[in-house]
């Protein structure tokens, strides 16, 4: 049993010793590895001091230090090799950076200065070198074959932003002005253009480069207006997008290697902050033109303008005045900026890039400068586009089309727009025959500007593309409203052409009807706010027909052209938004107000005989500063003119000239030469004011009310109606077949009526003149009789008396006449000088057998009995008379009698 038990003790003790021995095996292997792992983390822990801290900086204690470390042999050992391996490998490096920088910063972009400073540069700007030198920098060792250049990208590669040091500004300004001279320096002379502005300061940016500022090589901005300058870039951004967009480019690099010319210059805008944050708006504003600028040739250099912007950006931060970490060579290489150059020597180079850019922009443009070498070889399916001026030498073009298809023009007297219309119609009149442009000109001044676009005394020639010309219509609003009407008349014509060709615009029309002739149509009302100098009917039409034609002028071709002096005439517009939003091209001449968009200040610094012109409805951006040349000097818009004459006047009508201050002559007047015996014979009493030499006519048809009454004391313009109007009807009555009967009860008009009494009888008519007239009417029998009778008024006393043993007076036979003649053949053409005596006349029996009249010095509220009932406005006006004839007309219409012989010039 004890045995058993020893045997079993033994058993266990043997089975204990050997886990014992297991146990102390596994904790001997782990202090082993652990052992092993804490000299593996010291060996790394030195390895990273020493790459930390660096071989060749440490100092002696710190090597000895290191040595003493037990691993200290085998990290040396290690840590040479890789150092051996990496700078075998970069013994190249620099070498290499030099050489990638030499060949993408070729002359002047990288160059000592000395090789190039001062020469202008030749490179035409549709290839651009890609990287700019700033400095350099030396790669670990120290020694000059480890040092390369450092450059940075710009113009349409990528931004710049640079961050300042304290007191770091002197060396900033050194940085630009090298970046800068180096960029003008490369190119040919206007290839880059330069804006400056400084949130502290307006003059004193980089004055080095100051020479350059008379050209447009270099522009400064108003340190408190940076939205103007954004609103330029952003401006010069849609149109280079625009014109990519036709071209089905993407940016302008593209398009200029496309098209292998360089379009547009490059631009560098350089922006000195004060390193706080924009206000939200501009830096909105500055992000937007940062992330388009590139694609657009425009490159952003900022300086201390904390702004996020997603494109593009290079950075600078300098240390100090000598040294920058740049993102070109990461935050490990300090770079060592160059110095500026010399201020002496770079104002000599740009004063020489400034006097080759004036040099071959030349001189002023004149006006010949504007035309194309041949005429008429444009077509205006699509638009109209003319230059009109100059801009630092390029021509500046106006488009009428789809997108700008009204213009407004503005500017205060005296500052050119009769100019500019000139130069305007020349440029468009030399490019389009009149077969693609029709012009109706029309000016509300006093004067006659466009007079000489129509045959005259002086010189027979004319404009060929020129429909009408009106001149001297300033008290004649209702010419304006004749052409307005005309348009709008045109314009439904044009309409229903369209729709039955199935098609939507003028373009698609023309390729419709090939046979047709569809001109685009340029109408230009110079001050055109006289048609809304009133409160009456003319305004009110005037407006529903300016705003027809201007929403629907657009896609027919036909547009307007709307000159003012100033805010007057842009006031007419309150109220009337469509017309003036319609014109989105906007034209301000140089101190203009309200014509471009309310914040746009751009016409307020326009020189002398410049113009802003924009075709974004005034809003900044859209602005293109242009020299206008002189186009209204004499002979030089004439000899323009015989060119063009000579050229088309054999297969162009002339244009009909409407001179207000001119009565037109009836012997001339081609209604009255064209009459000739007829069954209905018409009297003439004057000119209609339209838009075709038309005259007004009143039918004496055998029927009741054809008798016409001439009313008002207006002694001359009543003879020449009446004088008229029996002139016209003789010409259309064979002699015999009809008589006049001349009474004359004013004793100062006996004259004029002899004598046209004689004229008559010279016709081969019979021309009776009657002293007593109540016999005269009461012995009327029916046939073919023409009653002139002057001064209705005068005889009544005479004509109310009855003779005794008489029943009727004269005046009751005057009535009966009135009423029942014209049915018999016996017209009265009847001059009463005032309207009370008519109603006398007429007694109780109404207004209706005055079925016309023409009213002269008479108010208009005198008249409405006499037309329907409505309500006459009418300001009378020496030279003009208001017509009703109850037959053809809704309302009365302005007219001008003709001009007497006696009267004439
Ligand atoms: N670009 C120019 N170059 C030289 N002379 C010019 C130019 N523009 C206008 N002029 C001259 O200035 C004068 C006034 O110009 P213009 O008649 O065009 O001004 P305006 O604005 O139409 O004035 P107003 O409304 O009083 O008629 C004219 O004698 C004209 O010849």
């Amino acid at each position: 049993m004890a045995n058993k038990s020893a045997e079993q003790r033994n058993r266990v003790e043997t089975a204990l010793d050997r886990v014992r021995h297991q146990i102390g095996l596994v904790l001997g292997a782990a202090a082993g590895a652990r052992q092993a792992a804490e000299a593996e983390l010291a060996k790394l822990e030195l390895e990273r001091d020493i790459v930390r801290v660096g071989m060749n900086h440490a100092t002696p204690e710190q090597q000895n230090e290191w040595s003493k470390h037990p691993a200290a042999h085998e990290v040396f050992g290690a840590l040479g090799t890789v150092r051996g391996t990496f700078y075998t490998d970069w013994s190249q490096g620099p070498a290499t950076l030099r050489e990638l920088v030499g060949q993408n910063a070729p002359g002047p972009a990288g160059a000592k200065p000395g090789e190039w400073l001062g020469r202008v540069g030749h490179n035409a700007g549709i290839t651009s070198p890609g990287l700019w030198r700033v400095g350099s920098a030396t790669a670990a060792g120290g020694d000059a074959t480890r040092t390369f250049d450092v450059a940075v990208p710009l113009l349409d590669e990528s931004h710049l932003a640079i961050t300042s040091a304290p007191k770091t500004r002197p060396v900033i300004d050194g940085i630009v002005q090298n970046l800068l001279i180096r960029v003008l320096s490369t190119f040919e002379p206007g290839a880059v253009r330069v804006h400056l502005w400084d949130i502290g300061q307006l003059t004193a940016i980089l004055p080095d480069l100051y020479p350059l500022s008379r050209t447009s090589a270099l522009s400064l901005y108003d340190p408190g207006r940076l939205e103007d300058l954004l609103d330029e870039l952003a401006g010069h951004i849609r149109r280079i997008h625009a014109t990519g967009m036709q071209d089905g480019k993407t940016s302008l690099r593209e398009m200029r290697v496309h098209r292998q010319e360089r379009i547009e210059p490059f631009r560098i805008a350089v922006l000195y902050g004060n390193g706080e944050t924009l206000e939200p708006e501009r830096a909105r504003d500055l992000k937007r033109v940062a992330s388009g600028a590139l694609a657009a040739g425009i490159c952003l250099i900022m300086i201390d303008v904390p702004t996020a912007v997603s494109a593009s950006v290079e950075t600078l931060s300098l240390i100090d005045d000598r040294h920058a970490i740049s993102s070109m060579t990461g935050t490990d290489l300090v770079v060592d900026l160059d110095p500026p150059m010399p201020s002496g020597q770079v104002i000599r180079a740009a004063d020489r890039i400034a006097a080759a850019l004036i040099a071959k922009q030349g001189g002023p443009r004149s006006f010949d400068d504007l035309l194309p070498t041949e005429l008429g070889r444009e077509s205006s399916a699509r638009e109209l586009r003319a230059p009109v001026g100059f801009f630092e030498g390029e021509p500046v073009e106006v488009v009428i089309g789809d997108a700008s298809p009204h213009a407004l023009i503005g500017g205060p007297s005296g500052s050119g727009k009769t100019n500019f219309l000139y130069a305007l119609l020349g440029s468009l009149a030399a490019r389009y025959s009149p077969d693609e442009l029709a012009l109706y000109l029309l000016d509300f001044k006093e004067g006659v500007s466009f007079a000489g676009l129509a045959p005259g005394r002086k010189d027979a020639s004319w404009l060929p593309h020129a429909r009408l010309v009106g001149v001297n219509v300033n008290t004649d609003r209702e010419f304006g409203l004749a052409l307005l009407r005309f348009l709008a008349d045109e314009l439904r014509r044009r309409s229903a052409a369209a729709k039955e060709h199935e098609v939507t615009n003028l373009a698609d029309l023309r390729e419709a009807d090939p046979g047709g002739h569809w001109p685009r149509i340029v109408a230009v009302i110079d001050e055109f706010q006289y048609l809304f100098a009133g409160r009456d009917q003319v305004t009110a039409t005037a407006t529903q027909l300016l705003e027809d034609i201007a929403r629907r002028g657009r896609s027919q071709g036909i547009h307007m052209v709307l000159a003012s002096q100033d805010v007057a005439g842009i006031e007419a517009f309150w109220g009337k938004p469509a017309v003036f939003e319609q014109c989105t091209l906007r034209i301000a001449m140089p101190k203009a107000r309200r014509v471009l968009a309310e914040t746009n200040n751009a016409a307020v610094s326009a020189p002398k005989w410049h113009g802003v012109l924009n075709h974004d409805s005034g809003v900044a951006h859209g602005n293109q500063l242009a020299h206008i040349p002189d186009a209204s000097s004499k002979d030089v818009f004439v000899r323009l003119q015989h060119r063009l004459w000579d050229e088309y006047a054999a297969r162009f009508p002339r244009p009909r000239l409407f001179d207000g201050a001119h009565s037109p002559i009836l012997e001339q007047f081609p209604a009255y030469l064209d009459l000739k015996p007829s069954s209905r014979p018409r009297a003439l009493l004057g000119q209609s004011i339209d838009v075709t030499e038309a005259a007004c006519g009143v039918d004496l048809s055998w029927a009741p009310g054809r008798n016409i009454a001439v009313l008002g004391s207006a002694a001359a313009e009543a003879l020449s109606i009446m004088d008229s109007s029996a002139r016209s009807l003789a010409r259309q009555y064979e002699p015999g077949q009809v008589e006049f009967v001349l009474g004359c009860a004013i004793e100062a008009c006996a004259p004029a009526v002899l004598e046209l009494a004689e004229r008559l009888r010279a016709d081969g008519h019979t021309a009776t003149m009657v002293d007593d007239l109540t016999s005269t009417l009461e012995s009327l029998s029916g046939g073919a009789k023409i009653l002139l009778l002057y001064g209705v008024d005068a005889a009544l006393p005479s004509l109310e008396v009855k003779a005794v043993g008489q029943l009727k007076s004269g005046l009751d036979h005057l009535r009966t006449v009135l009423k029942q003649g014209p049915g018999h053949g016996i017209h009265t053409i009847g001059w009463w000088r005032s309207i009370a005596r008519l109603k006398d006349t007429l007694g109780f029996a109404g207004t209706d057998d005055i079925g016309t009249w023409a009213a002269l010095d008479v108010q208009g509220n005198e008249l409405a009995p006499f037309a329907a009932g409505q309500v006459v406005h009418w300001s009378p006006r020496p030279g003009r008379a208001l017509f009703f004839d109850r037959t053809t007309h809704g309302a009365p219409e302005v007219i001008i009698p003709f001009q007497r012989p006696e009267n004439a010039q």
